[in-house]
């Protein structure tokens, strides 16, 4: 039997709030809540959006706008629009193909794509699908040295060329809806690709994950979070990759100050999109203070709220050097697949032109 996929066309599907919709026809109803909730009363969540509501653009005029440039220059290399796929693990809950579903996308408009620790395919596979962008690899720092030797490893032998290091996930955030759903991607091994294929993580378990998938899941959650973790231990990442560090969750100035002294190459402004700490700042409030700290010494990325062009100018204007997309690309992938993403990035790099134009 052939099971047909439903197929959504989404050549004019432009709003969030109409991709997010489509998503939740789409996908298990578990997996959404998953996808779209926060952290504790979603206070954080919320202020992500409105706080980039509450700043306002002045344009100025007659400044020959006929050819405005949206590239932007990180680590060395150019990035066609400010714009990266942010870390986001599991993608195999929004669509079967997943990260790499993800990765056509954004490999075909040139578009930077960070790849999660937790993905439902390995660090591998997705590599093999960004041949023609630049690809950073998001560690989730196991307590386990040798696992993250590992990772940082074949990250490096497959053409990552920086490490993204998330520091404000040291255990997961108090998740109500998740809790009163019993859902865990984890559980279900959608975040295993990475583990499951490592030779070192391999070689702790008692039976392989094809003879015993939970048990093998469940050793795997007790590894990826850690949290006695400190910045002394930024070294040992040092020690073990020369590919640049880039430390994301970065909230408070005396931390983006921290980045400076352990000589960190880029920080990314966020609060994991409202998912961990509720009640924390938002990034955009966030972002002036820490602009102010870094002093243009290394890159400042931000995400946590981008929804649209003008949201993206706000935070380039207030000084980040890109944006990073998560769940707009995300719904995208749950809606249609490699085409909804690539939708979704095309709408988003239109609007920049615009609204850049305008400003
Ligand atoms: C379903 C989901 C999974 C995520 N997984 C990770 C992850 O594995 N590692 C990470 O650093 N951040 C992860 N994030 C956080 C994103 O990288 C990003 O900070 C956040 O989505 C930005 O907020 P926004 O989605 O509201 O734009 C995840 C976010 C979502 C929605
Ligand atoms: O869901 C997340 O936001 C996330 O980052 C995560 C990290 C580790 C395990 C599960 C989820």
């Amino acid at each position: 039997m052939v099971l047909l996929e439903k197929t959504v066309d989404v050549s004019r599907v432009v709003q969030f709030e109409e991709w997010e919709k489509l998503a939740k026809e789409n996908i298990d109803h578990n997996a959404f809540t998953y996808i779209q909730s926060g952290a504790g009363r979603e206070e954080t969540l919320r202020s992500n959006e409105e706080d980039f509501r509450k700043i306002k653009l002045i344009p100025r005029y007659l400044k020959d706008v006929s050819n405005v440039c949206l590239k932007t220059n990180i680590l060395g290399e150019t990035l066609p629009y400010p714009f990266m796929i942010a870390p986001v693990g599991m993608q195999g809950i929004a669509h079967r193909d997943g990260e790499l579903a993800t990765a056509r996308a954004a490999n075909a408009l040139k578009v930077p794509f960070i790849a999660s620790t937790v993905t439902t395919y390995s660090l591998e596979e997705i590599a093999a699908e960004l041949p023609d962008t630049i690809k950073w690899f998001q560690l989730y720092w196991s307590g386990d040295w040798e696992i993250t030797a590992s990772f940082l490893h074949r990250a490096e032998k497959a053409g990552y060329s920086a490490i993204v290091v998330t520091v404000d996930t040291p255990l997961l955030g108090w998740r109500e809806k998740d809790l009163t759903n019993g859902y865990s991607p984890l559980k279900v091994g959608k975040g295993a690709g990475n583990y499951f294929s490592d030779p070192v993580f391999l070689q702790r378990l008692k039976r392989s994950p094809q003879e015993d998938s939970t048990a093998a899941a469940e050793e795997m959650i007790k590894l990826v979070l850690e949290p006695k973790l400190t910045w002394d231990d930024i070294r040992f990442i040092r020690e073990y990759t020369s590919l640049p560090i880039i430390i994301k969750g970065i909230l408070h100035p005396e931390d983006a100050k921290q980045a400076l002294n352990y000589g960190v190459d880029g920080i990314v402004v966020s609060n994991h999109g409202g998912r961990q700490l509720d009640g924390a700042i938002s990034s955009i409030e966030a972002l002036p203070a820490i602009v102010e700290e870094i002093q243009n010494k290394i890159p400042v990325l931000l995400d946590s709220g981008i929804r649209s062009g003008a949201d993206a100018v706000k935070a380039l204007t207030l000084g980040a050097d890109a944006v990073c997309l998560g769940r707009p690309f995300v719904y995208g992938l749950a809606a249609a697949g490699q085409e909804g993403v690539s939708q979704v990035l095309q709408n988003f790099i239109q609007d920049l032109k615009v609204t850049k134009s305008l400003t």
